[in-house]
């Protein structure tokens, strides 16, 4: 295991950020850290990198304290929001931050990686913002770690710099490096990640893969085209809603994509362009973490 957080906790003020909370990162493995705005992602991160303490609980990077040196030697991050030195040249400032580690990847080699040879004797400042980022993610690869830890790498970046980085975050992987990443765009997650948790109101409320993060919400949709209005399929076994779109698609949501599609054939409704899906991770991210706090409101509502 390279890091462990064991039911830790941590407030700012009156407002409980993390409560208990429990994750164990494994080698190799590309962690994706999901949650709604405010559920304790960026707080969990800054314990895990040495940047915080947790309030009780322990937390353990490499087997270490991660306020250890030896600890921070072997993780690699790029906090939300960092700037780059503006009037440092993207060369020196790669080879400022290369100089505290042991065996760095040469400059050169990491410019070209990421795609910033031409730039490598302009200063830091003339980059765009989405030459920023590749190159902050750059310098989180740059010692070789054993973790990287990016809270929200590819934030306003267009389609190809994403993609461009994700690759790169793949042959990291592929090298054996294991990934900690937290992502408002699911696609990100749904692309890099081999498990995913997802966090809300500071707890880990689910585990798994994203195929089990899905199937967490046993929910489908079934599309097609009929005659009928959407309220026919309302009242159909495991029918969640139903609904007829402008183009005249009829989608059933139902927790039996079988069931349902057996009772269009029993009741002979005629149908074309039948389509079944599985919830979306974003859906299923919405459904659980809608659950989680309608849950807390009812308790909150009703404290007995
Ligand atoms: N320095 C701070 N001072 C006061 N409150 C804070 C501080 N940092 C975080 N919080 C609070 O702790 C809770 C968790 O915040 P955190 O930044 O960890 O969430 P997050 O999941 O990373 O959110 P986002 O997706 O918006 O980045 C929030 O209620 C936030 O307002």
């Amino acid at each position: 295991m390279l890091a462990s957080v064991v039911n830790a906790t941590k407030s700012f003020g009156n407002t409980a950020a993390l409560s208990g909370i429990n994750l164990d990162i494994h080698a190799g493995e590309a962690l994706g850290l999901l949650g709604p705005n405010g559920a304790g992602k960026s707080t969990l991160i800054s314990l895990l990198t040495g940047l915080r303490r947790a309030d009780s609980g322990t937390v353990e990077l490499f087997g270490r304290s991660p306020l250890d040196p030896k600890a921070r030697l072997q993780l690699g991050t790029t906090p939300q929001a960092t700037s780059v030195p503006q009037t440092l040249k993207l060369r020196e400032t790669v080879d400022f931050v290369a100089a505290h580690y042991p065996d760095p990847v040469p400059t050169a080699e990491l410019l070209a990686d990421f795609g910033l040879s031409d730039m490598a004797e302009k200063q830091c400042g003339a980059l765009s913002g989405g030459q920023q980022r590749r190159l902050l993610v750059a310098l989180a690869l740059v010692g070789r770690p054993r973790l990287v830890v990016l809270d929200e790498p590819t934030t306003g970046l267009d389609v190809d710099a994403r993609e461009t980085l994700w690759q790169r975050l793949e042959e990291y992987r592929r090298g054996g490096g294991t990934l900690l990443i937290t992502s408002h765009y699911l696609e990100e997650i749904q692309a890099l990640a081999s498990r995913v948790v997802v966090i809300d109101r500071g707890t880990v409320i689910a585990d798994g893969s994203v195929d089990e993060i899905r199937s967490h919400v046993a929910i489908s949709k079934v599309s097609f085209k009929s005659q009928l209005p959407a309220s026919f399929f309302e009242s159909f076994p495991q029918a969640v809603s139903a609904a007829t779109s402008a183009k005249g698609i009829t989608t059933v949501v139902t927790q039996d994509a079988d069931a349902t599609v057996r009772q269009l054939v029993r009741d002979g409704v005629e149908f074309s362009g039948l389509e079944v899906h599985a919830a979306s991770l974003e859906e299923a991210f919405l459904a659980l973490t809608r659950h989680s706090s309608e849950a807390a409101t009812e308790t909150a509502k009703d404290p007995a």
